[in-house]
């Protein structure tokens, strides 16, 4: 993404100072002044949007999202530079007027929650896929992305950070409303809600789920190339060799977790999660 601030690291007051508070939802600098736009920002009916809460596995997504969809090539598609294709609505660049203009059919992803995105995407025609990630490997994520993010400069430990998580106090707000409010509309026609952990444990199904909610239609041969393709998307993140450990892997969060956090974690879990038959898989 294009950063816009000064290169100075982040005190926890100086943190708190980048983001602000819309409708009660604490949302990054880059969003403000736009979201009535974003609210009535115009959608197509052949528009597929992916939405995620940050560090939920959106890149890993939208490539199979869009070698389901365009039935590209996985090397091709390492190769290209993906995230130019697949804009955010509400980041700086390429902004909202150049959106408008793509040509049809728009891949287009979101981080905001379900109620701040476009009105015309609730019961819309425009398809929208979800995809929620179990919340412990999320915060050890987002909190090395905050910790290498040139704008954040994140200094603070990660138990303050994960405190920050726990206490709704992060840029695009509650994850607990994000993915509860998510799951109350995934019986909407044009939603499908999907699980980052489900792409590790039985990506066949999930890339059918894709072809037919996307309405790609192919026979078993195709689908089987089709996931063999996708295997290998999830692999060159998953099991890159030149990587020292695993990235992406499901549970990395064990060897982060004091188990005093953990057990605080469960309980913030549990309370904020209560009623909501919603579940992860927090290993495999
Ligand atoms: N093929 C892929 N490309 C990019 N990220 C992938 C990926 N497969 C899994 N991921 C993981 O998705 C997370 C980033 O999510 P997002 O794309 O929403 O920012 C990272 O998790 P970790 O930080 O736990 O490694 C990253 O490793
Ligand atoms: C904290 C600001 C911020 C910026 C961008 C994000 O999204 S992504 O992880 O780069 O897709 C999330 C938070």
């Amino acid at each position: 993404m294009a950063e816009s601030e000064a290169e100075t690291p982040s005190t926890p007051g100086e943190f708190e100072s980048k983001y602000f508070e819309f409708h009660g939802v604490r949302l990054p600098p880059f969003c403000r002044g736009k979201m009535e736009e974003i609210a009535n920002f115009p959608v197509r009916p052949s528009d597929v949007w992916i939405v995620t809460y940050p560090k939920s596995g959106t890149s890993l997504l939208q490539e199979v999202v869009y070698l389901v969809s365009q039935g590209a090539d996985p090397d091709e598609i390492g190769l290209m530079n993906i995230d130019e294709q697949l804009p955010v609505l509400e980041y700086p660049q390429p902004g909202l007027d150049i959106i408008k203009e793509l040509t049809s059919p728009r891949l287009i992803k979101s981080h905001l929650p379900y109620r701040f995105l476009p009105s015309d995407l609730h019961n819309g025609d425009s398809k929208v896929i979800y995809m929620a990630r179990n919340p412990k490997d999320l915060v050890v994520s987002y909190y090395q992305f905050h910790r290498s993010l040139r704008t954040m400069s994140y200094r603070g430990t990660f138990q303050e950070f994960c405190r920050r998580f726990m206490n709704d106090k992060l840029g695009y707000g509650s994850w607990f409303e994000h993915v509860q409010e998510f799951w109350e509309h995934r019986m909407d026609s044009n939603v499908l809600f999907l699980k980052y952990e489900d792409m590790h444990r039985d990506l066949v199904m999930m890339v059918e789920q894709l072809a037919r909610f996307l309405g790609v239609t192919c026979d078993k041969a195709q689908l089987e190339s089709l996931t063999e393709h996708c295997h290998q998307l999830v692999d060159q993140c998953c099991n890159a060799e030149a990587l020292p450990v695993g990235r992406g892997r499901v549970g990395l969060w064990k060897d982060i977790f004091t188990v005093s956090m953990n057990e605080k974690f469960d309980l913030v879990y549990k309370q904020k999660m209560g009623k909501c038959d919603l579940t992860f898989d927090f290993y495999l």
